[in-house]
């Protein structure tokens, strides 16, 4: 599946980043265009792999390339009145090239938390291609006003998009690590969840057609009816061999490195098993479901249709929805196979209802939390300014 994607914030940027990496890793073709946006100079700076004709400034007369602060209104504002220079980011996005548009952002921060809603709408009113936001809810002890953000972003956005991705920070983050000190593989465990689920039905040319192909038509209707997502992941180590690709699955061919079906099947409920019940990137009830879909990547000799129907079966059991889609990913010489689960239209999530509860007590003591923002915003505006300028 191809995207174009746009990284709103810190957060965004260096997660759309991290994408461009793997892809150039994996040779898997995700990201057919990426812009990167914040009113912060420095994090512009920062990244390394977006062309900087699309890292996009915002917001210069209101905060001078400082950042907004962690003030999400101010965040929203300043990319309403500056939507016009996003687009010419974007208008140079082969826009008939891409399946959908992914807008990535921290929601705590200012800038990510109240832009990105913002350029989600107006995608939505100029292009007919779905646009799905991936939302990274902050760590608990990032502050209260980091948690009221992503209350009131969180709610604007998946108002905003097809489908609101998640990903919960707080429920990655080792125990006695602080959320920033684990940013670089709390990424790349997004990059690689999200990098499976839409690398899948992007055949190369050379590759192994699946047997049973997760094509990008079956992502978006998983992710159509809008809602909130969440993606779990298992994946196990495997003897790569020299040959046994497709066609030895059809053939029953039983030469040496042709592999024990009932194994392979095993192999394959079981992983499917612990992606759906193991950590989340969003920890949720996984019974209640609207829609899922499994994808399985691997070797192809360690893929079967069985093994995929019947870990199929059993999400459909577990989530009691009857829109489960299932389809295998050949990558050849990864050695390992993968499971991704994608749970699409999630309701019972705790996460989510403490936000909730946190956004209505936060409006008794607002002034404080406002406080605590202003502060912030103060600061930054205050800060030597030179060294950032001659570096841009
Ligand atoms: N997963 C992940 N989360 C991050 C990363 N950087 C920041 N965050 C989280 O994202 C949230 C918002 O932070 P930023 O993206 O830095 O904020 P911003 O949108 O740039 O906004 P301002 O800095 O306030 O202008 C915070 O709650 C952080 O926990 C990152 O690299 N990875």
């Amino acid at each position: 599946m191809k995207l174009a994607m746009i990284g709103f914030g810190q957060a965004g940027g260096k997660i759309v980043d991290r994408f461009l990496q793997y892809d150039a890793e994996t040779n898997s073709n995700i990201v057919r265009a990426a812009v990167a946006v914040n009113s912060a100079k420095a994090d512009l700076m920062g990244l390394e792999r977006i062309p900087e004709e699309q890292r996009i400034l915002i917001g210069q007369s209101r905060v001078k390339g400082h950042g907004v602060g962690a003030d999400n209104e101010l965040g929203a504002e300043i990319a309403e009145e500056d939507i016009d220079e996003i687009q010419s980011a974007i208008d140079s996005i082969p826009v008939h090239e891409v399946d959908a548009f992914l807008v990535v952002a921290g929601l705590g921060g200012g800038t990510g938390s109240g832009g990105a809603p913002v350029i989600a709408k107006h995608l939505k009113r100029i292009y007919t291609e779905p646009v799905y936001g991936l939302g990274v809810l902050p760590g608990s002890d990032e502050g209260g006003i980091y948690t009221l953000n992503a209350a009131r972003s969180f709610q604007t956005f998946v108002r905003e998009v097809d489908n609101l991705l998640v990903f919960d920070n707080d429920a990655w983050r080792k125990t006695g690590e602080s959320v920033q000190g684990g940013y670089a593989e709390i990424n790349s465990e997004i990059v690689r969840r999200f990098g499976v689920l839409f690398g899948a039905g992007e055949v190369g040319e050379g590759d192994e057609v699946a047997e049973s192909v997760v094509d990008s038509s079956e992502i978006i209707n998983t992710l159509s009816g809008g809602g909130v997502s969440t993606i779990g992941f298992a994946e196990e180590e495997v003897e790569v061999s020299s040959s046994g690709g497709l066609l030895s699955r059809f053939t029953g061919d039983d030469s040496t490195d042709e592999l024990d079906t009932a194994n392979t099947t095993n192999r394959i409920t079981s992983l499917v098993r612990k992606a759906a019940l193991g950590r989340l990137t969003l920890p949720c009830e996984i019974d209640g479901a609207e829609r899922a879909l499994v994808v399985l990547a691997g070797p192809p000799n360690y893929l079967n249709r069985k093994g995929i129907e019947r870990g199929r079966k059993w999400l459909e059991e577990q989530t009691g929805s009857m829109e489960v889609r299932g389809g295998d990913y050949p990558t050849k010489a990864t050695g390992r196979v993968s499971s991704v689960v994608l749970l699409s239209g999630v309701t019972n999530v705790p996460r989510i209802k403490e936000l909730q509860q946190v956004a209505i007590e936060a409006q008794d003591n607002i002034d404080e939390i406002q406080q605590e923002s202003d502060d912030n915003l103060e600061d930054l505006v205050n800060d030597d300014s030179d060294e950032l300028e001659s570096l841009f």
